[in-house]
């Protein structure tokens, strides 16, 4: 039985980066996936196939847009076909760097093949081989939740794991959950010219956001998206080729049909299959428990990404994942809180969230500030009209950030640099004192962390006290003039 140092169980974002990490620094190590070729979901079914449609949808409705502001016309039809075009090729060109021979040529045995725990230090592969694995990492990731609708399993539903192969752009098209995925890929689709309706179960949107963000957000998308919240799908039938929903609102049902129905209702961790209980590792609420060096019930066993319950993202994911390296070959114990990890929803507009909301600032009791900039008083928003969104800074009472959020065209972009403000410990009103070449959208940073300038120099004692002694300097510069003025 081939013997390694470490086995890691799942060729996805994570994964890939604790076998190359590993793998790089000499260790014997195994990757183990379980589909024909690495990736994980971020590159197959998520981040980059969603992201090139959002972008090819964006592109179409930009296009539509300024022919009727610039009184063009626009002829022909959208290609359903070009669209995925754009995402398989994008999805190509990022799958060439996770080629499994990247992994080879730096040490590392790839398997392809189902993993699963025959005992604690034994991983079994497809029922075919086995290997002994000194450590184990499981990132195995998540798929998504079918919740328990009567009639679900007779409607062809798409999930996010096929919805990119749709032969046709759908006509209707009905989403189950207003979360991320389904907000993203609603108006994606919308904007494509799907005419779409979104069935979210909680009372509003973006409900993870800051409560200024998701009001805001709700109120956007709801002028692009039919939206029904507090929407429970209560059946689901397949008549005449068009799936019907029935759906309770306010206590009334109606019944709506679509062409394609898009489940996207949240996530659970995949690891049914991994038979866990063989090798004792402990799982809570449906997630596998760590502490937050990784380490699972079994010492020798890590989880990483979103198999546990932190941040379920690609980038929290591959940070778990680098964190875990020296843990697992070295026995140390680094940790790794989320608190400066942010996330992005590629909506339009954007939004961006990092560390606290408001409310949680309120929650705990925390005598915060708050700064903000909205982006009509931004000159690059105004000159692009994109003046819609905003920016808010959660402070302590010194100006320490607690948190950043903002909504707006490339907010992803421009507000990174919150992240390292905040990572290192710097106070807001640092984000005013630099140079910004003008105009940038990030002019829209500075605009929030001037506030903290303004409050601090314009408000406090400093004007009263300036004012004083300039009205002193002046009261003894001229008493002398005057005197002068009457001699003469
Ligand atoms: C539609 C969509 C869009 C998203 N967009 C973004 C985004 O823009 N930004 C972002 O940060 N995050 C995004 N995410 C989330 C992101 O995809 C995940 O957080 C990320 O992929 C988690 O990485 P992971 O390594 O934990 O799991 P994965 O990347 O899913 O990798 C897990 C791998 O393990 C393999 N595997 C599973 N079981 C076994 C087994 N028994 N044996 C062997 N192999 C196995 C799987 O085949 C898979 O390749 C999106 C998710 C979705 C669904
Ligand atoms: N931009 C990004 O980084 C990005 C994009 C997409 C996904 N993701 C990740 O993927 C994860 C999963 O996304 P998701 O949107 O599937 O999950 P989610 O948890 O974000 O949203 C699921 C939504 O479905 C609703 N819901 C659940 N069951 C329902 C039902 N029966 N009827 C109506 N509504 C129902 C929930 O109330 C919730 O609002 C996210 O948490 C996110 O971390 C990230």
């Amino acid at each position: 039985m081939e013997r390694y140092q470490a086995v890691i169980i799942g060729g996805g974002s994570a994964g890939m980066t604790a076998a190359s990490g590993m793998a790089s620094l000499g260790a014997k190590v195994a990757l183990i996936e379980k589909r024909d070729s690495l990736g994980g979901d971020c590159l197959h079914f998520g981040c980059v196939p969603s992201k090139a449609l959002i972008k090819t949808a964006n592109m179409s409705h930009d296009m539509y847009e300024a022919a009727d502001l610039l009184g063009l016309s626009i002829s022909g039809e959208l290609s359903f076909e070009k669209v995925k075009q754009r995402i398989d090729n994008a999805r190509d060109t990022i799958q060439s760097h996770d080629r499994s021979d990247r992994f080879t040529e730096l040490g590392a045995d790839v398997y392809f093949g189902e993993a699963s725990f025959e005992s604690d230090h034994i991983i079994n592969i497809d029922n075919e081989t086995s290997i002994y694995a000194d450590k184990v990492v499981i990132a195995t990731g998540s798929k998504p939740v079918i919740p328990p609708i009567d009639g679900i399993e007779t409607v062809p539903y798409v999930t996010n794991e096929s919805i990119f192969e749709l032969p046709s752009l759908p006509g209707k098209l009905g989403v189950i959950g207003g979360g991320t995925v389904g907000l993203e890929m609603a108006q994606a689709f919308s904007r494509l010219g799907s005419e779409v309706t979104v069935f979210e179960g909680a009372d509003k949107l973006f409900s993870k956001e800051d409560q200024d963000i998701s009001r805001f957000m709700e109120n956007e998308i709801s002028k692009e998206l039919e939206i029904k919240l507090n929407a429970k799908v209560i059946t689901a039938a397949y008549q005449s080729e068009k799936s019907v929903l029935t759906v309770e609102q306010k206590g009334q049902k109606t019944d709506y049909e679509f062409d394609v129905i898009l489940v996207a209702a949240g996530r659970k961790p995949a690891i049914d299959s991994l038979n866990l209980e063989n090798a004792g590792v402990e799982k809570v609420k449906g997630f596998i428990h760590t502490d937050a060096t990784f380490r699972t019930s079994r010492p020798h066993i890590f989880a990483v990404g979103d198999t546990i319950n932190t941040l379920p993202f690609t980038h929290a994911a591959g940070e778990e994942a680098k964190t875990v390296v020296s843990n697992v070959l070295f026995g140390l114990r680094n940790k790794l809180d989320h608190s400066n990890t942010p996330w992005v929803t590629f909506t339009v507009p954007e939004v961006f969230h990092l560390g606290m909301t408001e409310q949680e600032a309120k929650d705990q009791n925390i005598d915060y500030k708050v700064f903000r900039a909205h982006l009509n008083k931004v000159d690059r928003f105004i000159t692009a009209h994109e003046t819609r969104g905003f920016v808010k800074f959660i402070t302590d009472k010194k100006g320490y950030i607690l948190g950043a959020h903002a909504a707006g065209t490339d907010a992803g972009e421009w507000m990174q640099l919150a992240v390292f403000a905040k990572k290192n410990k710097m106070k807001v009103g640092t984000l005013s004192r630099m140079v910004y070449t003008y105009p940038v959208k990030a002019g829209a940073v500075q605009k929030a962390a001037d506030v903290y300038w303004r409050e601090k120099l314009f408000d406090g004692p400093v004007p009263k006290l300036t004012k004083k002694l300039f009205e002193l300097k002046y009261k003894l510069t001229n008493s002398g003039k005057q005197e002068e003025q009457y001699e003469h």
